[in-house]
């Protein structure tokens, strides 16, 4: 496939060497302030594109949109941070291209989302047990909570119904006992770690997913723009996992 960068920081150059590595070519690279080809994103230079793979800023996520579905470029976007826009893209993308977007594209982190929302569920009737989760990133990464401490807020929260809020700023107060709360960490380099923790007086459970480096993301959104090549519509990275984990959820 030949493949557009959009955003040539720390996930692009990943993405960049999974691709070369699967015999894909990269056709440009966007970036604003890095040696990519150009600075941003116009419908002309997706002409020789058969997809875009998009680890930018969560500003560009809606005006790129409308350049796949204008275009008609498949697009893998891993960037977080832009959700409460979720529903406007999906409008944007109709059935004008394939578009795929997910927080966490690496394989383990959905068997961590399986094993964690599993684990909300077994408490659920002991109410001794209490559940809350925290993430921990490098010193760069510009919004707060991960996306995928988000995702995993929700899986909790569909799977144990004494929790039905997600709390995620400072508290200055105790929470409330429906409240999941979810804290974040920055500092260092961590490419990325999630923890759940369920905790009674007798004793503590800890779920962690702990990324070593960001190859796990690059191959998993690489893999991912290989099987939307042949679709149309609005996919989330839950329907690509289920589908080639044969459906773990
Ligand atoms: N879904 C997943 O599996 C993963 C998701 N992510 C997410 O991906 C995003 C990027 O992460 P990462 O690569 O570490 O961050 P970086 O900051 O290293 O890279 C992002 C790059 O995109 C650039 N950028 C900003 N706006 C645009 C635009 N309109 N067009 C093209 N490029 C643009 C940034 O420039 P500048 O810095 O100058 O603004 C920056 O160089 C984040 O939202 C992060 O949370 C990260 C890892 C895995
Ligand atoms: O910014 C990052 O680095 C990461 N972002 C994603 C997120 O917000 O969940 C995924 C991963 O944890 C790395």
């Amino acid at each position: 496939m030949n493949v557009a960068i959009i955003g040539y920081g720390q996930m692009g150059k990943e993405v960049e060497k999974i691709l070369v590595q699967r015999g894909h070519k990269v056709t440009v690279r966007i970036d604003p302030h890095t040696e990519a080809d150009y600075p941003t994103l116009s419908a002309e230079m997706l002409s020789d594109t058969d997809a875009a793979i998009e680890f930018s800023h969560a500003v560009s996520v809606f005006d790129n949109a409308k350049i796949y579905a204008e275009t008609k470029t498949p697009a893998v976007v891993g960037t977080t941070g832009w959700t409460d826009k979720i529903e406007e893209v999906k409008k944007i993308i109709a059935n004008n291209t394939a578009y795929l977007w997910g927080s966490n594209f690496s394989i383990g982190a959905h068997i961590f989302f399986s094993i964690a929302a599993y684990t909300a569920k077994l408490i659920e009737n002991f109410e001794e047990y209490d559940i809350m989760a925290y993430e921990l990133h490098h010193k760069r990464k510009k919004d707060s909570p991960s996306g995928t401490a988000l995702t995993l807020a929700e899986k909790i929260l569909t799977n144990n119904t004494r929790k039905t809020t997600i709390v995620t700023d400072k508290l200055d107060r105790a929470p409330q006992p429906q409240e999941l709360h979810v804290a974040s960490v920055r500092g260092g380099e961590i490419p990325g770690t999630h923890t759940v923790i369920c905790d009674s007086q007798a004793d503590s459970i800890e779920i962690t997913h702990r990324a070593r480096n960001r190859s796990g993301f690059a191959l998993g959104a690489v893999r991912a723009a290989e099987w939307l090549a042949d679709k149309k519509g609005f996919f989330t990275v839950d329907d690509f996992i289920s589908d080639i984990l044969g459906g773990i959820r």
